[in-house]
């Protein structure tokens, strides 16, 4: 059996960036020390969620993926052995932006990213006003712990993109959250489990938790936590996160059962691509 142990962290905005990369530099600490292998913080991991205002000043948020948050990580991901999903600002040039997930392997290699290609324009999720969307694709990486894809928060709502990941080798996606009480709370049930077993491969959600007081007054929402990891046969591994508190969920991905599901339901084999045309038209 091949495991690999992985980690998934749900956090509170405390009200400075600081602290929040100290905070996430301690989770990635005490996720390694428990035998971690990889480790996926949530979605813009060391801000607010500031999708729900807009305003310029959180573009100040944003640093090249080589910046100072990349590299300090990066070399946390060396000392500790600890492949890592680090879900940031990007700023690619000057005001182009865009909402990147950076993949660090154990040896503290970069070896690539993941930019958001679904960014929403919805009540209190105004991404569009802070990201162009990705331009990437939907690459795979071969890191220390397996085939690892991303993909991040509202992207879980497109199941074309999913199957993209499957498509080009996935064993495991890491899909970073800030999701909140209201319309999608019956779709975080569904959509990773049906992710996972449309494509033979584990779904690992970590989400914010907690309410963002200090940073929006009345505006101000609470991020419901329950993050969760699905096997590919649809199965959560472990109990759901909290809904209330912060959390860093360790849990054994049996890859094994990849192959096995794909061996079972041979979904690869009999998908139609010839009868699928108008997905790909505009
Ligand atoms: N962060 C983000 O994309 N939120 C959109 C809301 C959702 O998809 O749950």
């Amino acid at each position: 059996m091949t495991t690999v142990r992985a980690a998934i962290t749900q956090t509170t905005w405390t009200g400075d960036k600081e602290s929040m990369l100290d905070k996430h530099e301690q989770f990635a600490r005490d996720a390694a020390a428990a035998g971690a292998e990889v480790v996926c913080f949530q979605e813009l991991f060391y801000g607010p969620y500031f999708g729900i205002t807009q305003d310029q000043k959180y573009y100040r948020y944003a640093e090249p993926v080589d910046g100072p948050i990349v590299q300090r990580f990066a070399a946390l991901a060396k000392e500790l052995g600890l492949v890592s999903v680090l879900p940031v600002y990007e700023e690619a040039q000057t005001g182009v932006y865009y909402n990147t997930s950076v993949l660090v392997d154990a040896d503290g290699t970069i070896l690539g990213k993941y930019r958001k290609n679904h960014i929403p324009h919805v009540e209190k999720f105004w991404e569009k006003f802070y990201f162009r969307p990705g331009n990437l694709g939907y690459p795979v990486f071969d890191t220390a712990v397996g085939k690892v894809g991303m993909y991040i928060c509202y992207d879980r709502h497109f199941p074309e993109g999913w199957r993209e990941l499957g498509l080009n080798g996935a064993h495991m996606v890491f899909n970073p959250n800030a999701t909140k009480p209201g319309l999608s709370n019956r779709l975080w049930e569904v959509e990773g489990p049906c992710a996972a077993v449309a494509n033979g491969y584990f779904v690992l959600q970590p989400n914010r938790v907690g309410r963002e007081d200090n940073e929006y007054g009345e505006d101000a929402v609470t991020f419901y936590g329950t993050s969760q990891v699905i096997d590919p046969r649809g199965n959560h591994v472990g109990a759901l996160g909290s809904n209330e508190h912060e959390e860093i969920l360790i849990r054994d991905l049996d890859l094994d059962l990849v192959q096995q599901m794909r061996d079972d339901w041979q979904f690869y084999r009999d998908r139609r691509p010839d009868t699928y045309g108008e997905i790909v038209e505009a």
